[in-house]
């Protein structure tokens, strides 16, 4: 770890004065205008309640806007996710600059006095897009990470947290800046920006696990995948485009539940995708209708358009993971026949397929520390799940009662009967430091988990939960 991953950060290199600290719960400045270079501070603490600072540890990294304080134009989504970056700006940077990026003025907040502050990094040449979602404090953290952001220990809960909850759009601005990919598809980096904001919105925060920051992982995971040599010697900049793009968008408006509960509580998006790969259709049109939206894709022809959009498609649909053994066959016999041709471009397809796949259940292959937290997030939502459905009197769905599941049988299950096989013919395609290294994690993850199984539970029972309902419609070649 280098120190520029730490906790606890101070965006200044000033400590938050005691008295400052001790006004908690309301906006708390300095009584001395100079620390912060900010006008009356009485007036401003006549807004308590907007901003807090949290407990004693002198750290800023707390202070959030908790409210809407100006009214907004058509830019609306945009324009209320900037505000909050900007209040952050105003209150730490003794900067005299006034701009508003946009040019617009529903981005000034109406209750204060003083224009905002502004750094030169948010006025977004595209050159420095991923800046805008960072300030100028949190931008050394964040963009020091940045830098190895091809690394298998990349940290995306602290990413999450240095980018104030914007790990996804700060991570996906960032692989586009460094592809190119604005210059080569001519993308408009308002767009480009106004739907990264889109998609990471369109997550539900409040999933433990189906959340943004998830699709932030499985975004790095995909990156990591995409840099590989194989990959990166045969990949086309359409190819990377939408690996990122399916990697970012893959479970779009997740509920939180599975497909199973949509099927029996009769929900309409069930009947709408005839109770097949019904999430994964939703994730992919939701993401269509976002594209479309934001007009990202509006400037190329309607037929290139109408392929990304059917790739994009394609490439999601992969992740049901009940369809796993599907592609594993697939993809096993092109390996065992060694026939894969990278220059062929279905080929090139069912690669990047698989990447996404395996980008999407990579967490067991994590290091354990960032791994078991995943395992704690799976679960947490598996539970709230079942949960419902005995408020509900439905039968509670496999592994989801958290009364008899537990997360190291959970967890040993998965590992054995859904990633493990899947890893294994990945090593096979791309026998790589990286591939190796990410069995290995899964390896000790996996012992890890052993350890603390509770022998009782029969691994057959799993097999029958991972298998035959939860996961896998066809058994499994281990
Ligand atoms: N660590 C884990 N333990 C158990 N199930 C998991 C784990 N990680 C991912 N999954 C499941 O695998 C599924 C892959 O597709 P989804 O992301 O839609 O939903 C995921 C979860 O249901
Ligand atoms: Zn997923």
């Amino acid at each position: 770890m280098e120190v520029c991953y730490q906790l606890p950060v101070l965006p200044l290199d000033r400590p938050v004065p005691k008295h400052v600290l001790s006004r908690r719960g309301a906006i708390s400045f300095s009584s001395t205008s100079s620390l912060f270079g900010g006008p009356d501070p009485r007036k401003l603490s006549q807004r308590r309640g907007g901003i807090s600072y949290d407990s004693a540890d002198q750290t800023a990294l707390y202070i959030r806007m908790l409210g809407t304080y100006s009214v907004c134009c058509g830019w609306l989504d945009t324009c209320l996710y900037l505000q909050c970056i900007y209040i952050d700006l105003w209150l730490f940077t003794p900067s005299t600059e006034s701009v508003s990026p946009w040019g617009c003025r529903c981005c000034r907040p109406l209750s204060f006095q003083r224009r905002l502050a502004v750094s030169p990094s948010l006025l977004c040449p595209s050159s420095r897009l991923t800046l805008c979602f960072l300030d100028d404090d949190y931008a050394g953290q964040a963009k020091c990470m940045l830098r190895k952001v091809g690394s298998w220990d990349f940290d995306i809960f602290l990413f999450d947290r240095l980018t104030n909850g914007n790990s996804l759009a700060t991570l996906t601005a960032h692989l586009f800046n460094q592809y190119g990919l604005i210059e080569l598809f001519q993308l408009d980096v308002i767009k480009l920006y106004r739907f990264l904001v889109l998609i990471q919105e369109d997550y539900h925060s409040h999933n433990p696990y189906h959340n943004a920051v998830h699709a932030a992982d499985v975004t790095q995971a995909m990156y990591c995948y995409l840099q590989e040599p194989q990959l990166s010697s045969s990949l086309t900049s359409c190819d990377i485009l939408l690996g990122i793009l399916a990697a970012a968008t893959h479970d779009l408006d997740h509920p939180g539940v599975n497909q199973s509960f949509l099927i029996k509580t009769n929900h309409h998006l069930a009947s709408l995708y005839q109770n097949t790969s019904v999430l994964e259709n939703h994730h992919w049109r939701s993401a269509v209708g976002l594209l479309r939206q934001a007009g990202l894709l509006e400037h190329l022809p309607v037929e290139d358009r109408s392929n990304l959009e059917m790739r994009l498609g394609s490439l999601i649909l992969a992740t049901d993971i009940s369809r796993q053994n599907e592609y594993l066959s697939q993809f096993r016999s092109h390996l065992d026949q060694d026939d894969l041709n990278l220059q062929n471009s279905a080929h090139r397809h069912l690669v990047l397929q698989m990447a996404l796949k395996c980008a999407d259940i990579c967490n067991p292959c994590r290091p354990w520390e960032l791994s078991k937290q995943w395992s704690g997030k799976v679960t947490e939502e598996f539970f709230n799940q079942g949960d419902i459905e005995k408020k509900h009197g439905l039968e509670v769905s496999p592994l989801c009662d958290r009364q008899l599941d537990t997360v190291p049988n959970i967890q040993t299950g998965f590992i054995s009967y859904v990633v493990e096989p899947l890893f294994t013919e990945w090593r096979r395609f791309c026998s790589t430091p990286l591939s190796h290294t990410m069995l290995s994690h899964l390896g000790l993850n996996k012992a890890h988990w052993r350890e603390e199984s509770d022998p009782s539970i029969s691994h057959a029972a799993f097999e029958d939960s991972f298998s035959l309902v939860h996961f896998i419609d066809v058994p499994l070649r281990i």
